[in-house]
């Protein structure tokens, strides 16, 4: 079974003489050439060849209300004809932020900005700032955003492409960032005692989403908490991906620990470029203009992406998590009793409304096992179910996510084309 692509291939031979990859983010590029989309709308896209796939991908999280959702389009509509940058502050914003704090459990402040790499790097000079000292911990395989501290071991595009260790960086930059094995207690005690007083915070995803979908073992995070207070470390969730996704709460109310700042993206968005800093007062009011540590931005705050996250968050109620778990979890048990059923080594890793297969017969707790999975039998996965109708994001190395669009029906022609991979694999 092959795809009809000849529309995207004469895009993509257009596409590579102006923009790098023909792309412009490196996560969207594989070989021989990605699909270019015409539309969206619920849980399909629709590529120039006229093709229809059902989307886990949702745009690397942000979609999970679908794609082109009515009340987030009428609300920007009504925007747009308000204008769409002031440079002045709006009422929006405060409405937003209050929806914040009500549901992010370390959220007293809120800084916005326009992306999760700007809400990284900010929450890490904040925490810098704040504690006075250089040294971060940071989780092998764990991704940020395409910042110079954090692009070291990192996942996502990084690691698919072969760079996790990105040249460009001045070796001053990333010596100050220490790297150990996510859900080894051992390792981040070693790393605090040899660089005792030297560490300003530890920055973990509580779900590691850009080395495909890692829970944190039992109690983990609880002890990153505790191990970062005793040793006045600030803690740092990055929940560009797991914020509002795994509950109201964001992964620190569904795991129940509250870290010292948070970041957040993607669904606060609504589908326009958003991130935030989310934090205890005491340290988010060491921002600029209250205090010294600088952070600021054009589009922070944007009428536009702030109208977008405001119809976003009201709709995300108590049916969005039970539906989306609830299918989320169907199709990770479906893939399950497919390896079984097709005697094919692949473990599979759930959490509300995310899920990922990792061809790889060990239990994947970390990068390193992570990257011992048969990468090229995922993509001869990731190329069977796109024949089939069905897009996963295309590395073993992303998280495949459910939105409240893929229903019964969806769901059960996923699982259709599943099958038929699996019995080619
Ligand atoms: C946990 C986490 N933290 C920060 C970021 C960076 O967010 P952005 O700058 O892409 O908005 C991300 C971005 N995720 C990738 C895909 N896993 C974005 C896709 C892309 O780079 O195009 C993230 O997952």
């Amino acid at each position: 079974m092959s795809l009809k692509m000849d529309k995207s291939k004469e895009l993509f031979e257009e596409a590579k003489k102006y923009l790098v990859g023909g792309v412009n983010s490196p996560v969207r590029y594989f070989k021989p050439y990605p699909f270019f989309v015409k539309k969206a709308k619920d849980c399909y896209l629709y590529d120039v060849d006229g093709n229809c796939y059902i989307d886990y991908c949702l745009a690397y999280g942000p979609m999970v209300l679908g794609h082109a959702n009515e009340k987030i389009v009428e609300a920007v509509k009504k925007q747009l004809e308000l204008g769409s940058a002031y440079g002045c502050p709006t009422e929006k914003e405060i409405i937003l932020a209050k929806e914040v704090v009500k549901r992010v459990p370390c959220a007293e402040m809120v800084r916005f900005v326009n992306s999760g790499t700007e809400a990284t790097m900010s929450a890490i000079r904040l925490a810098r700032g704040v504690t006075g000292r250089k040294k971060i911990i940071k989780f092998d395989g764990a991704y940020h955003g395409a910042h110079d501290y954090v692009l070291v071991k990192s996942g996502s595009g990084a690691l698919t492409h072969g760079h996790p260790n990105s040249p460009g960086i001045p070796e001053e930059t990333t010596k100050n960032t220490i790297l150990v094995p996510f859900n080894d207690e051992d390792a981040v005690k070693r790393a605090i005692n040899e660089n005792k007083d030297e560490i300003a915070c530890v920055i973990v995803e509580p779900v590691m989403g850009n080395v495909g979908c890692i829970l944190p073992k039992e109690g983990y995070l609880k002890f990153l908490r505790e191990i970062a207070e005793e040793n006045d470390i600030l803690l740092i969730f990055d929940e560009v991906i797991t914020g509002f996704r795994l509950a109201k709460g964001g992964a620190q109310e569904y795991f129940d620990v509250v870290p010292d700042i948070a970041t957040l993206g993607k669904i606060l968005g609504g589908g326009f470029p958003i991130g935030a800093i989310v934090g205890k007062r005491e340290i988010m009011e060491n921002f600029s203009p209250l205090g010294a540590i600088y952070q600021a931005g054009t589009f922070n705050g944007n009428p536009i992406s702030i109208t977008a996250g405001i119809a976003t968050l009201e709709q995300l109620d108590d049916k969005f998590y039970k539906e989306t778990s609830r299918t989320a979890k169907i199709l990770a048990d479906a893939l399950r009793e497919l390896a079984d059923k097709y005697n094919i080594k692949a473990k599979v890793y759930n959490i509300a409304s995310m899920f990922q297969i990792y061809f790889n017969d060990k239990d994947v707790v970390n990068y390193e096992i992570a990257k011992q999975s048969d990468v090229n039998k995922f993509m001869k996965y990731f190329w069977g179910l796109l024949e089939r109708g069905v897009f996963v994001p295309p590395s073993q190395f992303e998280c495949c996510f459910t939105s409240i669009k893929h229903d019964d029906e969806v769901i059960d022609k996923t699982i259709n084309a599943m099958e038929d991979v699996f019995r080619s694999l």
